[in-house]
């Protein structure tokens, strides 16, 4: 099979890792654009691989290295994160590397031990926050940065060449030939998958963002090389880290409305459509018969106002409706969030009720809601009209 070609992606630098043209679906994330699992090569006198890939690319990988290097040259092995897509072709490639040491911290040594029991009876090396790894002409610092994505989570410095081998961090899903931002037609696609990633996946550790930010604000960055998507360099890294700093204290919520919603037979969606109508800010509907739960947080993210509508079905909010409101909580996506609340019922009225508590055990704020049987009628829209033009404002 040919591979992509082999790229030096910064000094001493090369990008080894392997493009998922096909992935469509990440642990239930919509990959519309497919991923890459992202590993370096830092070339020194003690060679050293950074991350593997997923196990599906495991051969593909071992050739890509062995295009740049000898396998049994490379010295080290470093791992900044214990999760599937980035070790599970680590078994394979710790039989591969005849001379390697595997290196990483002590909470990331215990999960791949727990995922892959062989790894332990290879040589390892647990590093921490203070114990920086001299090479032959480079040096690497390990910079913990727990629960960006999981606990075991650490980005990798080398400050020699002032790179920042940041894993999840900064990462996008995207299969493409390119491999840095500069060279992708539009920053603001890359930025939006950005925006993707961090409310599918780092919504709920926006604390620990704040802290790796205070790290990255001590040291000189070049280039950051992620495990996921395309890395950045030269002015495109302001535009990474302002993203990242706007979501660290909520700065990415802007005057909008996502309005969320199921229906069956028409109802509730022509609610959703008044309130659209309605709502004198930018607004986003979310049908849950035709959009993804990836595509929902998305909106989430950058949403100041959340509107949620449901028809009674079965005593109850529909599955769909309680799964994207679980879903939201979960990522911490109705948190703050000012939300209104509407449904549709023929005999008990009981969808408000739900969402109302479920929205306010999410930490979100019921700002007004709406029921009514069966179809709007004149009352009912005048009083959603009314409360949505004194509420969204
Ligand atoms: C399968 C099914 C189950 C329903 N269960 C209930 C119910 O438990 N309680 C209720 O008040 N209405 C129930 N309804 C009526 C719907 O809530 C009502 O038709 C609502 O207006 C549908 O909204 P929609 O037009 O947006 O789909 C049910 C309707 C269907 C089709």
């Amino acid at each position: 099979m040919p591979l992509a070609h082999i790229e030096c992606v910064g000094p001493d630098v090369y990008w080894v890792g392997t493009i998922d043209w096909s992935v469509r679906v990440f642990h239930g994330y919509h990959t519309d654009e497919g991923s890459s699992y992202n590993s370096y090569l830092l070339m020194d006198d003690e060679i050293t691989l950074i991350d593997t890939v997923h196990v599906r690319f495991a051969t593909e990988f071992l050739e890509r290295i062995s295009q740049v290097t000898p396998l049994s040259s490379i010295k080290y092995l470093i791992m900044n994160h214990a999760e599937n897509d980035h070790s599970s072709a680590l078994p394979a490639t710790l039989a591969a590397l005849p001379n390697v040491t595997l290196v990483t911290n002590k909470t990331c040594f215990e999960h791949l031990s727990l995922l892959y029991p062989v790894i332990k009876s290879y040589p390892h090396l647990i590093v921490s926050g203070s114990t920086p790894l001299k090479l032959k002409t480079h040096s690497l610092v390990f910079v913990p940065v727990p629960l960006l994505h999981w606990p075991d989570s650490m980005f990798t410095y080398c400050p020699e060449s002032k790179i920042l081998f940041s894993n999840d961090g900064f990462g996008q899903h995207i299969a493409c030939s390119e491999r840095f931002t500069d060279q992708f037609k539009s920053i603001d696609h890359i930025i939006k998958l950005m925006r993707e990633y961090n409310a599918n996946i780092l919504g709920p550790f926006q604390q620990q963002l704040g802290i790796a930010l205070q790290v990255a604000g001590t040291i000189q960055i070049d280039y950051i090389l992620t495990a996921h998507g395309l890395s950045w360099r030269g002015a495109d890294i302001g535009r990474a880290l302002t993203e990242y700093v706007n979501f660290a204290s909520n700065k990415q919520i802007t005057k909008k409305m996502t309005i969320i919603f199921q229906s069956i037979n028409g109802s509730v969606k022509n609610t959703a459509m008044l309130i659209a109508n309605e709502a004198n800010i930018l607004v986003q509907l979310i049908d849950l018969d035709r959009t993804d739960l990836t595509k929902c947080a998305l909106h989430a993210y950058d949403s100041e106002y959340l509107a949620i509508g449901s028809p009674t079905i079965h005593g109850q909010i529909t599955p769909q409706v309680e799964a994207a409101a679980h879903y939201l909580k979960g990522l911490k996506l109705i948190k703050g969030r000012k939300v209104y609340l509407f449904g549709s019922f023929c005999w008990n009225d009981k969808a408000v009720n739900d969402l109302v508590d479920i929205v306010e055990s999410a930490g979100g704020t019921v700002i007004g809601q709406h029921s009514y049987k069966l179809k709007l009628n004149n009352a009912d829209i005048q009083k959603i009209s009314t409360d949505i033009k004194k509420l969204v404002i």
